[in-house]
């Protein structure tokens, strides 16, 4: 028992790399473990290890960082039967949230004010079987949803489920994401043009400033 918290792989200081929100300086809680397995995973260090942070200590590394932004990644956030409690901290201290999440597990613990940045899985991870739809019911106003596309079988996949999440749920803003080292964004590009879809080309920002396989950026 004692003090509450959660499984924490890494606490760090970067340039946001991915969302609507890329490019803003953003401090960054990864937690450790994660439901899922996917193919081109960079993080799968974080699948793993970690150590027990308390909220408290959680929240003195975001105000000491003085930045206002904070994202909360994995592995898989949602694991962390404390999660709900250490947003509404933030949430209540006037922090904007994010909280990026692999689709699979039921997103309404989330508390409403956090922006939720939701994988829908494609067939090339391996995983796209895990994926909860019922979540699209679930996300609100401001919240993302991004397709990671390996191939052109993802990019039709994407395509057809990019309409379906402008249909049936709130979300205005789609990422597609290639991933990376495998797929040429200018092959996204090209695909995006042609068909004229709505979405955004989401290129992993901080691996052009850093190594691609850096930790801890
Ligand atoms: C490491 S995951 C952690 C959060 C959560 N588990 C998820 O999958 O959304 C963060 C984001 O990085 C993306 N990602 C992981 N490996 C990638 C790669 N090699 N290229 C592009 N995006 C990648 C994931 O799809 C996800 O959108
Ligand atoms: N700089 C930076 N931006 C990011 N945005 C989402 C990340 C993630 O791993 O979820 C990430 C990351 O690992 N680094
Ligand atoms: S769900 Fe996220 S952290 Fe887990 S294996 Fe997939 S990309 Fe990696
Ligand atoms: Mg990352």
């Amino acid at each position: 028992m004692g003090e509450p918290g959660i499984f924490v792989s890494e606490m760090f200081i970067s340039i946001q790399g991915e969302s609507s929100f890329a490019g803003w300086p953003c401090v960054f809680i990864r937690t450790a473990g994660c439901n899922l397995k996917c193919t081109y995973c960079d993080t799968l260090y974080a699948r793993n290890g970690g150590r027990k942070v308390t909220l408290r200590n959680c929240l003195r590394f975001v105000e000491d960082s003085g930045l206002k932004l904070v994202e909360i990644t994995g592995g898989e956030p949602l694991l962390q039967e404390e999660l709900p409690r250490l947003v509404k901290m933030l949430i209540d201290r006037e922090y904007t949230v994010l909280i990026e999440t692999n689709g699979s597990l039921d997103i309404s613990p989330i508390p409403e004010k956090a922006i939720r940045i939701m994988d829908i899985k494609c067939p090339s991870s391996g995983m796209m079987h895990k994926n909860d739809y019922e979540n699209l019911k679930r996300l609100h106003p401001a919240d993302e949803v991004k397709f990671v596309i390996g191939n052109f079988e993802d990019y039709l996949f994407a395509s057809q489920w990019a309409r379906r999440v402008l249909e049936e749920s709130p979300v205005r803003v789609i990422h597609f994401s290639p991933v990376f080292g495998l797929l040429e964004p200018s092959t996204l590009a090209e695909w995006i043009l042609k068909d004229k879809i709505p979405v955004r080309l989401n290129l992993q920002l901080h691996k052009y400033i850093w190594s691609p396989d850096a930790k801890g950026v």
